[in-house]
């Protein structure tokens, strides 16, 4: 479970608040996306969610502990914008490098369902750093989930997606919740909640969240 309480964040104290007051709860099984135009929060908040930038007033809870505490980050997948990929290493080390520094034994990356879901196999033994965005983001889809985490956090997970990755995503997501997994994403376009049927949708107005029907 992940949940953000009363939470409200501003850069500097030169400029206003990008978030005022947010509360947000994505239980177990819970999807939520978060719309909003670019420079509403929406990043911010996914930062503050999983621990990656402080809040100015207000708190997180990753599990029901703050998101600071190294046990807690294990709950979690995350995928921003930025790769966290080493290009050097192709998607197989990559993928194994992370598994072993989750403690997870026995990977393999041909036995893993998110890697087959994503087509991912014809690039194991690509180096990270020759492929494309939309290849790229999928290893990364592929390298936060690897530790089965409770939750999943994902910016924009369709941006540099063909439409063939964005229907398998799309179908991902579903399973995780039906698995119980909690999965927060954002958007720029209130569209994209056509692809995640299921999901709660609130969209950012003025640094708060307002539900959308
Ligand atoms: N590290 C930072 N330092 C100062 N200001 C920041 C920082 N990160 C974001 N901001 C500001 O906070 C506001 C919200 O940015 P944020 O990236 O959270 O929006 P967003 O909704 O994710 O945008 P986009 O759709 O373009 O990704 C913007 O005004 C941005 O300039």
């Amino acid at each position: 479970m992940l949940e953000a309480i009363d939470v409200w964040k501003r850069y500097d104290w030169s400029r206003g608040w990008v978030l005022r007051g947010v509360n947000l709860c994505a239980g177990a099984g819970g999807g939520v996306l978060i719309v909003g135009p670019n420079g509403s929060g929406k990043t911010t908040l996914l930062r503050i969610l999983v621990g990656l930038t402080r809040p100015s007033r207000g708190r997180v809870l990753v599990e029901g502990q703050p998101p600071s505490l190294p046990g807690a980050r294990r709950f979690v997948g995350v995928v921003l914008h930025h790769s966290l990929l080493y290009d050097e290493l192709t998607v197989r080390e990559n993928l194994e490098y992370y598994a072993r520094l989750y403690g997870v034994e026995g990977y393999e990356p041909e036995g893993d369902e998110v890697v087959e879901v994503l087509g991912l196999h014809r690039y194991l033994d690509t180096r990270a750093g020759e492929l494309s965005f939309g290849w790229k983001k999928r290893a990364n889809i592929a390298r936060a989930l690897l530790h089965r985490p409770r939750a999943l956090v994902i910016d924009e997970p369709f941006t540099g997606l063909d439409d063939e990755a964005s229907e398998s995503l799309s179908s991902l997501l579903e399973s995780l919740l039906r698995r119980g997994v909690a999965v927060v994403a954002t958007s720029p376009q209130r569209g994209v909640a056509d692809a995640l049927p299921g999901f709660r949708v609130y969209r950012i107005e003025s640094g708060r969240l307002v539900p959308v029907e």
